[in-house]
């Protein structure tokens, strides 16, 4: 099983949203990280058959993204799906169990299947409107999984999730992604961190890496630094801008600058291990608020 986007692009009038994308995927979950504007929506709706690229091909086991066949074969989760606040969980996934065509009897043992992967079986006859946002969510996940999809694409689904439903969603993705291709697109790291195994890091619509997550922090090893300083200095250092800081913390009378560098900044700065949140805050430092 493999899908592939060679040479992809989209342009929409002058803007290059997503340029010269190449990726292979086999089964497995897949983050794709980047800043709002990346490119990420854009990138996953050409996968989901939604949008056309301006250039390039996607093809999955060699036949095109356009055809039924895979589109039987996919499970999306837009960035702004549609629930209706007055069904059931139940009744909701039923629904759309018919539109996607599956029969009465499939789609009721389909669903009570898919309420219980999502751990929203106790909840099957509450009303949607009732649920919080971490709910919302499993709830869209189950729907994206009614035709047990070989592909599932997911956008942004952990937007507005408390930690407890973070981790619950992580859990879930992993299990899932076994035994099929899951490409979810984030802007917060720690949501890919932990069950990704391959990330892709996105920026002004061009892929800037991809690789396993320790394969990515290499980028950045011996390059972190905290360094503890007076606040004069501190400011200094940061006012002047010569490295990218990625973390300032009050430590009693002095400051605790986290800060990425190829040379050691300060005679006492001490080298850390890089993490992924280092990483995206060095790649996207004029988009994060430091
Ligand atoms: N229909 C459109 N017409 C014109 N420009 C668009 C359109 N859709 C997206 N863009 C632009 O293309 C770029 C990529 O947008 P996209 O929504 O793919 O990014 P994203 O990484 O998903 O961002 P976010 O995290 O905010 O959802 C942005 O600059 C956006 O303004």
């Amino acid at each position: 099983m493999e899908l592939i986007l060679d040479k992809v692009s989209r342009q929409y009038g002058t803007k290059m949203a997503c340029s010269n994308i190449c990726l292979r995927l086999t089964p497995g979950v897949y983050g794709l990280l980047g800043a709002n504007g990346a490119g990420k929506t854009t990138l996953m709706r050409m996968i989901c058959g939604v949008l056309k690229p301006t250039s390039g091909t996607i093809t999955f086991n060699q036949a095109d993204v356009h055809s039924e066949a895979y589109r039987d074969r996919l499970g999306y989760l837009p960035q702004d799906f549609g629930y209706y606040p007055e069904f059931t969980a139940q009744n909701f996934l039923l629904y759309l169990a018919s539109l996607k065509g599956l029969s009465r009897t499939t789609a009721k043992k389909k669903t009570l299947e898919l309420l219980s992967v999502v751990s929203l079986e106790k909840e099957a006859k509450r009303k949607i409107k009732t649920f919080s946002g971490g709910m919302k969510q499993r709830l869209g996940i189950a729907q994206a999984m009614l035709n047990n999809p070989s592909i599932l694409v997911l956008d942004e689904p952990t937007a507005g999730l408390d930690p407890k439903e973070r981790v619950r969603f992580r859990n879930l993705i992993s299990r899932l992604g076994r035994e099929r291709i899951v490409l979810l697109s984030t802007h917060i790291v720690s949501d890919v961190e932990y069950i990704a195994d391959t990330i892709f890091l996105m920026k002004d619509g061009k892929l800037l890496h991809q690789g396993s997550p320790q394969k990515i922090l290499q980028l950045l090893e011996g390059k972190v630094w905290e360094c503890l300083l007076p606040p004069a200095y501190a400011e200094k250092l940061c006012t002047e801008k010569s490295f990218p800081i990625v973390n300032i913390r009050q430590e009693e009378e002095n400051v605790l600058l986290r800060l990425v560098s190829s040379q050691k900044p300060s005679e006492d700065a001490m080298a850390v291990t890089a993490t992924l949140e280092d990483l995206y805050l060095y790649y996207f430092s004029e988009e994060a608020s430091l």
